[in-house]
């Protein structure tokens, strides 16, 4: 938790105020500005608790995220008591938020369903491959031209389908219409307008943009993409412009009465902060990771060189939507981090890194891609892990240090250059913002491996600063034309090497991250991400020592007396194994498996499913994907016992009803003569089961069409 304390001494003259609630990865601020002349008045900021409960997972807590901005927004008003100013003075308020991650909450308690899944979490690998089994030639970019996303665990889709798919509250709640699903946008402004008193399910264009729910043309929720992903849209938010009053601030705090009148994702916000608000202009924000974005203007430009098209801002309800081309990089700052926290090679990033890195004049020819969590654009592949190559016996924590900087530099080249093919025009100049960018090295290197200018923003936040210019716009207190005339760089890093130098470098850096690439196969990927944890066989001890073909050296105990077997030891019990496998390779779903070794067959999610199916008395089956009747059967099965015997499928209508899929029912079933456990027997390749095969590939005939 830290105070920012330097601030000015106002003169007596009081101008309008805006504040911006930006909650980020990270830290939580809140900062007040005087409007027009974009002074920072106010601000403070605290940081998060970041959760990764297994490898791969990240997680923050929603109740956190509200707790802080009250505490922000308390201490930064006090601020401006100080100053000689009230709370009255602030006219309205904006909110910028880390984008894709996603909330799930119960629209009548106000309690979140599961914490935020932050975006960058990979535990959706596996649901990635169930979407992706249901679409032509499991091509990740096929739904570019609707949505300009390609299908990976980066985006809020994927988050919201796993926790539907795998938490019990969440299904419920979507079954008893309870469900609201958000980006932290929507969950902040839905509890500062009321939460379950009518608080505004409400989020804006561009963080919508980042779900791959949103038809870029329409600017509205796709009926194709909901259906596809099994979101129902009355779970999801009413879609805004950036710029317009959405409501007020009722929820008791110091911030009660002020209007809310803008909302941009945190790097649509600091473009428009970077003032890069025509066509043609980019800016790229160096963080934990590290977002380039280019203006396109009303033109949406589909990107054939694995960019995303997005929406920049919509200034306003009757204002045409601008797009924006952008290069996200999973990993930027992160990787400085990673160096701090796991090997230990820096002490403090800000302080240390551009003087270690200063003291060696190359890497040495060390490249470093720290692709921890795949690699987002411009490949897209979630396969790829970190490496570090090119070391000798030299070699030293200096080089290693300055590889990681020139990774991020890199990256940004690996976009740019995409970005020119797209185009057609190379940017001629970069912007740069964000806390990294304070680093002189970084940015001297970026020039230098880029062959452009780089131009440094006056402040490194300009994300607070684009949605307080919107929020102000849209009330008549600050203007985007006149914004669009302040200059907002204030140093510029030169190139100083030649175009020989720096393509032979770049050759380097490409041969890297080819061999990064494939690194998490499937299975790897299981066990590496710690989804082989939740996915392992809980076995109590005593049912434990009857499976003598375990290897107890590989199990772990916890305090619980239960023995946690990885999916590599449960390779060894050829029985749970294959029931384990066929969990794994032909299910939609990303099973949560917990099976007493006496009754292998039991599976409590299966178990909570069939519960409610038995609960309804009858088979619903919804409407059939293969024909599109609707169908109401009563099943043959009687109890739960012979609902789990039968070893059904159990996939889920878009009301999150449970529909049984039978493998032996002839005319009455959903896909008929199908034979699950056949399938599997003559079936090795990976390939989803016949049954779910079938299902798909119907669905996704109907649903593209
Ligand atoms: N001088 C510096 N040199 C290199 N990296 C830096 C420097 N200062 C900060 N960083 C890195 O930049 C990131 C700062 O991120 P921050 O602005 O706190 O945003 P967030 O974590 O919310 O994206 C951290 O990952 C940190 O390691
Ligand atoms: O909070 P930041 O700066 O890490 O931003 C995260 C991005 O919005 C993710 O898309």
């Amino acid at each position: 938790m830290s105070a920012e304390p330097e601030m000015p001494v106002r003169d007596g003259s009081k101008k309008p105020l805006v504040a911006v609630i930006d909650d980020g990865t990270k830290t939580v601020r809140f900062v007040i500005y005087e409007a027009e002349c974009s002074e920072e008045l106010a601000s403070y900021q605290m940081d998060k608790t970041e959760v990764q409960p297994h490898e791969g997972w990240s997680e923050q807590d929603p109740y956190e995220i509200m707790h802080h901005i009250k505490l922000c927004a308390e201490n930064a008003i006090d601020q401006l008591t100080e100053l000689g100013y009230s709370k009255d003075d602030i006219i309205t308020l904006g909110i910028t938020n880390q984008r894709e991650t996603t909330i799930a909450w119960d629209k009548y308690t106000g309690e979140p369903l599961h914490p935020a899944i932050a975006w960058n979490d990979i535990r959706t690998d596996s649901t990635v491959d169930a979407i992706l089994a249901k679409v032509p030639d499991r091509n990740k970019n096929y739904l570019k031209n609707i949505c300009g996303l390609p299908i990976s665990p980066y985006f809020s889709a994927l988050k919201m389908r796993w926790l539907k798919d795998n938490v019990k509250a969440v299904r419920r709640a979507s079954r008893d219409k309870r469900l609201l699903f958000g980006t932290v946008d929507s969950w902040i402004l839905w509890n500062l307008t009321g939460g379950p008193q009518d608080g505004l399910h409400v989020t804006d264009v561009t963080n919508a943009s980042r779900t791959l729910l949103m038809n870029l043309e329409t600017l509205n929720w796709d009926p194709v993409l909901c259906r596809l992903f099994g979101i129902h849209r009355d779970t999801l938010a009413e879609i805004r412009s950036s710029s317009e009053v959405y409501g007020t601030v009722r929820d008791g705090s110091v911030l009660d009465g002020i209007s809310i009148s803008g909302i941009l994702g945190n790097q649509q916000s600091a473009l428009v902060g970077q003032n890069c608000l025509s066509a043609g202009q980019a800016k790229n924000t160096y963080r934990s990771g590290c977002f380039l974005l280019y203006n396109t203007g009303t033109r949406r430009v589909n990107s054939t060189h694995g960019l995303i098209t997005t929406i920049a801002y919509k200034l306003g309800p009757d204002q045409p939507p601008i797009y924006a081309l952008e290069g996200s990089i999973a990993v930027a700052g992160g990787a400085m981090k990673f160096l701090r926290d796991n090997l230990r090679l820096i002490r403090d990033v800000s302080q240390d890194t551009e003087h270690i890195a200063g003291q060696v004049f190359s890497t040495g020819d060390v490249y470093f891609v720290p692709a921890f969590s795949g690699l987002y654009a411009p490949y897209w592949r979630k396969d790829a892990r970190g490496i570090i190559c090119g070391l000798t016996a030299f070699t030293t924590k200096n080089h290693i240090i300055r590889a990681g900087l020139e990774a991020v530099c890199f990256q940004t080249r690996d976009i740019l250059e995409a970005m020119n093919k797209d185009c057609g025009m190379p940017l001629s100049k970069l912007h740069v913002d964000g806390k990294m960018s304070s680093n002189d090295l970084l940015m001297q290197l970026q020039a230098d491996l880029t062959g452009i200018p780089v131009l440094r923003a006056q402040s490194w936040d300009m994300s607070a600063l684009g949605v307080g210019i919107v929020a102000g716009h849209s009330v008549g207190v600050w203007s985007c034309d006149k914004w669009k005339h302040h200059a907002t760089h204030a140093d510029t890093f030169l190139p100083t090497t030649t175009d020989d130098d720096r393509d032979a470098r770049y050759t380097k850096w490409k041969m890297a991250v080819q061999r990064s690439l494939g690194w998490a196969t499937t299975k790897k990927s299981i066990t590496m991400t710690g989804q082989a944890k939740r996915k392992s066989i809980v076995a109590s001890q005593k049912s434990l020592e009857s499976i003598s073909s375990i290897d107890s050296r590989n199990n772990s105990q916890d305090h619980n007396g239960k023995i946690d077997l990885g999916i590599e030891t449960a390779i060894l019990d050829e029985g749970v194994n294959a029931y384990v496998d066929d969990l794994l390779r032909y299910s939609a779903r990303d099973y949560p498996i917990e099976v007493p070794v006496e009754n292998v067959k039991v599976d409590r999610t299966i178990l909570d499913d069939a519960e409610y199916f038995m609960s309804k008395k009858e088979c619903d089956y919804g409407t059939c994907r293969c024909c599109d009747t609707r169908r109401r059967i009563m099943t043959d099965w009687k109890t739960i016992e012979e609902i789990i015997e039968n070893d059904p499928e159990i996939i889920f209508d878009s009301d999150d009803n449970p529909i049984l899929v039978e493998p032996h029912k002839g005319e009455n079933v959903l896909v008929s003569n199908a034979n699950v456990r056949d399938s599997t027997a003559s079936n090795k390749t990976g390939e989803p089961s016949t049954i779910l095969k079938k299902i798909c590939n119907k669905f996704t005939d109907i649903s593209m069409t």
